[in-house]
């Protein structure tokens, strides 16, 4: 937020109570280091007392080297810890009880019982570098969720709020309790305000969470502040959903992007460490007149991890171009071939996948889990009466998808966008499938696509209501109920794309040769429409619609349509009507 230097502070006074002033709250972190009073210089005195991490630390010179890095943020790592288990943590807190005994409770609105989910450790946010010393942080295990209600019914502060419960578990964390807090505005400084964030940390301290998810996205120097008030780590809504991408990505391009975007979402919250990195320094000279701190790191570190940062960076925008080019053949060549592309899009766990492999054999992943799907599958499909088209599956939105996302995967958004047809999928059993709806269109302008036309394909009709069809219906023009699971529906929905898509537009009239037998066979394949075949003495007699690509390549089997017959078809003046609209549409 403000432009402060990162040199040791020392003697930075705590700014404490009741503080909602944003600069002293978000760039002294380490005045809120050190909440209660100064006691707790002591504490920070601990974290040698955790071992290796400052060894590690002192071993390595001014290093500018990999190690040199890993062992500093190690160090950051293990004092942090430190100071969230030190004893003097116990008595911070219970003067924070004290503190914080009468604040008002009425507007805290408990959301979820006391709950025990499943445990999944491990994640895969190991790190190989420090580019990602953000992430590193990511093991979410035991979590309370925390949001602000500040407009509307409370309901959809609730909804927003299960929903980060539910990405909560997708990224593997136990959810132990979820708090909505009224207020009209974010605190700039603590964003919950700093009574609020008490009694947070009281949650946190009781549960024995280790994290506190924030839903929304914090400014760094927010969640620098509130987390040294509840003393355990803090992450925002966007941290979680890129923790999340970084778990399920797989191909070399959606691991690029999500990359991409993960360090996006950090460089502007390098400081922190920074600032961390100097006032560790500080405190250790203070404290304990160590080595550690007469290093002086900080600047120079930010520096350099922020030019490490932006030249991997580079990288990665390299790698993700250079990837382009083979996905954009592959279109190209569906485009030369005229074969309509159909996208399904939507919000995270509508069924998208599972409309996929209902209307394809494509056997693609189906979770009950946000963000099963990562990486586009594209697969061949055809319409009842044969006609070819592809269908891609694509990653999931939802509420706030962070733009360092939607800038990532722009590309592969950007396929959404040229896409003939786009099947927004909607799961209408989900008590606001509006405002899922409202989600998806905003990411689809985002990314252009919100020109092509769009199939609302309302999934789950075996477990919606029917008032929230009728409701969806009166605003939505063009729908189709159908599940995916039990099949109902599609049938429509696949007589909908028929129509929908682009059809051959070049109606001809053929006679083939018995020797030429391959040309009726490849007539019947997928990229044309039989209206009429004849068997006669000369050879097959047919008449048909093909896309004009083909239609040059049969021109020398044309004959003339008789005049009786061209007189009661308008099929030329048809088609040449309809080719023109779709050359308007490219
Ligand atoms: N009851 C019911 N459940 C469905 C239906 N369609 C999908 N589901 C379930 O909804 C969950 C999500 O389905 P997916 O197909 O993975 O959803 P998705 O939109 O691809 O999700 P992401 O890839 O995570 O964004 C799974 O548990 C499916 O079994 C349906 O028609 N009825
Ligand atoms: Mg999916």
């Amino acid at each position: 937020m403000t432009e402060n230097h990162h040199t040791p502070e020392p003697a930075d006074t705590p700014d404490f109570t009741e503080s909602t002033d944003p600069p002293a709250a978000g760039d002294s972190a380490a005045g809120a280091d050190q909440p209660a009073d100064t006691a707790h210089s002591a504490d920070d005195a601990q974290p040698a007392e955790t071992g290796q991490p400052a060894d590690a630390v002192q071993s390595d010179d001014a290093g500018q080297s990999d190690d040199a890095v890993d062992a500093v943020i190690e160090r950051i790592l293990a004092a942090e810890g430190s100071r969230r288990s030190g004893p003097l943590d116990t008595q911070a807190r219970e003067l924070q009880q004290e503190h914080t005994g009468f604040t008002e409770d009425d507007e805290q609105l408990d959301l979820f019982e006391r709950r025990s989910l499943r445990r999944v450790e491990g994640l895969s946010t190991e790190l190989e570098d420090i580019t990602e010393v953000e992430y590193r942080q990511l093991r979410l295990e035991r979590v309370v969720l925390a949001g602000l209600w500040m407009a509307g019914p409370v309901e959809e502060a609730e909804h927003s709020l299960r929903e980060l419960s539910a990405l909560a578990e997708t990224a593997g964390s136990t959810v132990l309790e979820g708090f909505i807090q009224k207020r009209s505005l974010p605190d700039p400084g603590t964003y919950f305000g700093s009574g609020k964030a008490e009694q947070i940390r009281h949650a946190v301290a009781e549960l024995g969470a280790d994290t506190v998810i924030v839903d929304s996205e914090l400014a760094p120097s927010q969640r620098r502040a509130l987390e040294d008030i509840v003393k355990v780590k803090v992450i925002d809504r966007t941290g979680l959903i890129l923790d999340i991408f970084a778990q399920h990505a797989k191909s070399r391009e959606g691991k690029a992007q999500v990359e991409l975007a993960q360090m996006e979402y950090m460089l502007p919250r390098l400081r922190g460490w920074g600032g961390s990195l100097s006032r560790q320094a500080g405190g250790q000279v203070g404290a304990a007149g160590g080595g550690i701190g007469s290093r002086g790191p900080g600047e120079t570190q930010i520096e350099l991890d922020r030019r490490r940062i932006h030249k991997r960076m580079a990288k990665l925008r390299r790698d993700i171009a250079a990837m382009k080019p083979a996905r954009e053949a592959k279109r190209a060549n569906r485009r030369r071939h005229a074969v309509p592309s159909v996208a399904i899009a939507g919000y995270t766990n509508a069924g998208k996948s599972s409309l996929l492999n209902r209307l394809t054999d494509a056997g693609v992943l189906v979770e009950n889990a946000l963000f099963a799907t990562l990486d586009p599958t594209v697969r061949r499909a055809s319409t009842p009466d044969g006609i070819g088209y592809t269908l891609s599956d694509t990653v999931g939105f939802v509420r706030q998808l962070p733009t360092q996302l939607v800038e990532a995967f722009r590309s592969t958004l950007e396929e959404v966008a040229e896409s003939d047809l786009i099947l927004h999928v909607v799961d209408a059993s989900h008590p606001e499938p509006e405002a899922q709806i409202r989600a998806v269109r905003e990411v689809l302008t985002e990314v252009e696509a919100h020109l092509v036309d769009e199939i609302i394909v309302l999934n789950k009709a075996d477990m919606a209501e029917d008032h929230v069809i009728e409701r969806i219906r009166r605003r939505e023009p063009h729908t189709v109920l159908v599940s995916a699971r039990t099949g109902e529906g599609i049938d429509e929905l696949r007589q909908l794309i028929s129509s929908s898509i682009p059809r051959p537009n070049v109606a001809m009239e053929l006679l083939v040769p018995y020797a030429d037998g391959d040309v009726v066979s490849r007539l019947h394949g997928e990229d044309a429409e039989i209206l009429s075949s004849q068997y006669l003495a000369e050879g097959t007699r047919l008449s048909v619609r093909v896309r004009p690509e083909l239609a040059a390549e049969i021109e020398k089997y044309r004959v003339a349509v008789p005049a009786d017959e061209s007189a009661t078809r308008g099929d030329v003046a048809v088609s040449d009507a309809s080719a023109q609209r779709d050359e308007e549409r490219r």
